[in-house]
């Protein structure tokens, strides 16, 4: 059974905090698992990585073998379907042509004071995507991770999932080919996290990891963060469903699944106005747990982490959502868009009835690397911003010294730093200096 709840309920802020809490905790035995094989790997380098995949992922790696071949790729890519890569196609174009959009900008203009001030955005110069592939394998999430680095400008692109049994879906490697993804590593997990971050004799380390995993992989991002960057905790599945009485709940409930047959820690929330629609749901999940492919999962989701709650009317639901500051939040109801003008925390809203959410997950063109265990609440889906850094300039004329100098000067002796006050006050008496 999933969590029932309802704003009516007199222990309901007891109730749903405990639900919050049922994704968030951190997991000490994951913590525990995750610090002992970075440490492994900075110590022992290739000789850690291949002992932790042939302990997690089944498989017998070396040192010539962590990375695929041109030709190994070559021969994968050409099992695959035609209409699979076709799917592929549609949907790189489609995610290219929306991040495109989102490039930014340099700038730079004279202020009143005729100093000259501006910014610049740059590439990284080496970026690792981690695409998961413990239990499912991910194509779609190497586009969604390798399309917005290669729009940024990138210099080196590297790439890393899992093979468990020694094996990969084709489709994965054909989509690292087209998004031009440089080296695909055999790697997953934490150890494929410290290799990006620490290096290796077989794997140069980068400047930023992205992309989304599981708990183990998400905890490895988190400690890692600092001696390199890292987009966001894109950890476990999570999803919202709002929706009014008019729903089909057979739709609804498939919504949820969705979400919640990626992890046994995936997260699904049906938060309704109607609580007839509510039963109806719950029953159709049941249901279709009876027979779709992976009812494990989803079931161990479904039954530890999924909910179902009932609220007074939509501004209630509004409230609640923006309090979970979920991952992916449909709004299943007449009239989305005021809805959404008053939730803030969401990593992507899917509006209106005919927008399931696994339309975001391929094909819509939005990234679906997206923040969870509640960090839509400062933090963002993955995006071409993730793969640049912004360098501010100045240039000061001896005009412009002469305006704005002084002040520095004073704030300098405010903070008792007096070289930096004294390099202005060197150029300003240059400037004061009577001409030759
Ligand atoms: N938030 C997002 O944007 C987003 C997007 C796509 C997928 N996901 C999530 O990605 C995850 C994919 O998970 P997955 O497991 O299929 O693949 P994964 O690649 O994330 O994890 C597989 C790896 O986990 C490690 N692992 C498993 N059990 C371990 C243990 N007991 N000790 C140490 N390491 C262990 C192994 O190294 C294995 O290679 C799901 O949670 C899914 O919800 C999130
Ligand atoms: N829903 C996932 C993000 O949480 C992304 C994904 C990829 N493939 C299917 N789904
Ligand atoms: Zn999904």
């Amino acid at each position: 059974m999933p969590h029932i709840l309802s704003t009516s309920q007199d222990d309901f802020e007891a109730r749903f905090a405990a639900l919050l809490e049922s994704t968030r905790e951190e997991d000490a035995d994951v913590e525990a698992a995750v610090d002992e094989i970075l440490a492994d790997v900075r110590a022992r380098g290739d000789a850690a990585l291949i002992d932790a995949t042939r302990r997690h992922d089944r498989i017998e790696l070396t040192a010539a073998t962590l990375a695929f071949t041109t030709e190994e790729i070559e021969a994968e890519i050409a099992r695959v379907p035609v209409a699979e890569a076709d799917a592929l196609r549609l949907a790189a174009d489609r995610i290219r042509a929306y991040h495109l959009r989102q490039l930014p900008e340099d700038a730079n203009w004279t202020d009143e004071a005729g100093a000259r001030l501006g910014w610049r955005w740059n590439a990284m110069g080496a970026v690792g995507l981690y695409v998961p592939g413990g239990t499912a394998s991910y194509p779609s999430s190497v586009l969604m991770n390798a399309i917005p680095a290669g729009v940024a400008g990138v210099e080196r692109m590297v790439m890393t999932t899992p093979t468990p049994d020694g094996k990969v879906n084709p489709l994965v490697l054909l989509a690292a080919k087209l998004a031009g993804v440089d080296t695909v590593y055999r790697l997953g997990g934490a150890q494929a996290i410290a290799a990006l971050a620490y290096g290796t004799e077989s794997v140069a380390r980068v400047d930023k990891i992205t992309g989304p995993g599981n708990a183990y992989v998400a905890a490895a991002k988190r400690r890692v963060f600092g001696r390199v960057g890292i987009d966001m905790i894109a950890g476990p599945s999570e999803i919202v469903v709002i929706a009014d009485g008019s729903n089909e709940p057979d739709w609804i409930a498939l919504d949820l699944l969705s979400q919640a047959e990626h992890d046994a820690k995936a997260q699904a929330i049906l938060i309704t106005t109607d609580p007839l629609f509510g039963e109806a749901v719950a029953d159709a999940v049941a249901d279709r747990l009876r027979t779709i492919e992976r009812r494990e999962i989803a079931g161990a989701s479904w039954r530890d982490h999924g909910a179902i709650i009932t609220v007074h009317d939509l501004g209630e639901a509004a409230v609640l959502a923006d309090q979970i500051a979920p991952e992916h939040l449909e709004l299943c109801v007449d009239e989305p868009e005021p809805l959404a003008a008053n939730i803030f925390n969401a990593g992507a809203m899917f509006l209106g009835k005919w927008t399931p959410e696994a339309i975001g997950d391929y094909v819509g063109g939005p990234n679906h690397v997206l923040p969870t265990s509640r960090s839509a609440r400062f933090s963002s889906g993955l995006s071409v911003l993730d793969f640049m850094k912004r360098t501010t300039l100045a240039k000061m004329t001896p005009g412009a010294l002469k305006a704005i100098g002084p002040a520095a000067e004073t704030l300098a002796r405010s903070e008792s730093l007096e070289a930096h006050g004294l390099s202005v006050r060197a150029r300003l008496a240059r400037l004061n200096e009577p001409a030759p």
